[in-house]
């Protein structure tokens, strides 16, 4: 499933936060790619340690950690602090896959990536090209959101981001072990809360079939979860 949640931040949010980022050292993108993936990739990134980028990355995970629909789509175990991204003219990256295992900073061990996601930084007119390109089971599938909004896609998938030709496309990135490995069991368990919700909704927490659909999800969850 590729999903698009839409205004995480509002657009004024994540364009002060594109323009504290964009007054910060920005380093070649190389330095941070696996073997394979720096061949393909002419972008430029923040260095993670700086002070800018771990604040504006925490405040990123805050507002994820508290967002029901990220949450019911990731059912997030581990999420990699934010990492920023910046293509200028003629930077791009090619397709790759991401690595599947990453190290957590500070000695936290490492996490397995089942989720990749795009925070969008900049407005979708401010540059040309950037579009970032997921191959599916139903085709690629061409993604150019607009500042604030966020993708989230398998981190099986291949994918590459078209070269930026005008303009600046700054975005956060970032990966999530979720608590469900399987993709499809995944979206089963995000349809039904979804569902669930929307039935709370009209029928209140009380009504008896609404909690026997939230008891499946439990069980469901049981089912599937690895913690
Ligand atoms: O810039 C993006 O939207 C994706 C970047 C990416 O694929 C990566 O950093 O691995
Ligand atoms: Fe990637």
């Amino acid at each position: 499933m590729l999903l698009a949640i839409e205004s995480v931040f509002s657009v004024e949010e994540a364009l002060e936060m594109r323009q504290q980022l964009a007054q910060s050292q920005w380093v070649d993108g190389k330095l941070s790619a696996g073997s394979q993936a720096a061949t393909v990739k002419t972008n430029q990134h923040l260095d993670d340690r700086t002070e800018l980028a771990q604040s504006i990355g925490s405040r990123i995970l805050a507002v994820l950690n508290a967002h029901p629909q990220f949450i019911s789509a990731a059912l997030p175990n581990k999420i990699m602090p934010a990492k920023f991204n910046r293509y200028t003219e003629g930077g791009q990256y090619g397709a790759h896959v991401d690595s599947s295992i990453m190290s957590l900073p500070g000695g936290m061990g490492q996490m397995r990536t089942d989720l990749s996601a795009t925070l969008f930084l900049s407005r979708a007119d401010d540059y040309d090209g950037g579009e970032l390109l997921v191959e599916t089971q139903f085709g690629t599938q061409e993604v150019k959101l607009e500042a604030g909004d966020l993708v989230l896609y398998p981190s099986t998938s291949l994918h590459q981001v078209n070269p930026v030709l005008k303009g600046a496309r700054i975005c956060s990135v970032f990966w999530i072990q979720s608590l469900v490995r399987d993709n499809q069991q995944r979206e089963i368990l995000y349809e039904l809360d979804q569902s669930v919700q929307t039935l709370t909704l009209e029928r209140g927490q009380g009504d008896s079939e609404v909690s026997r659909l939230t008891g499946i999800y439990h069980n469901l969850m049981r089912c599937w979860a690895t913690t």
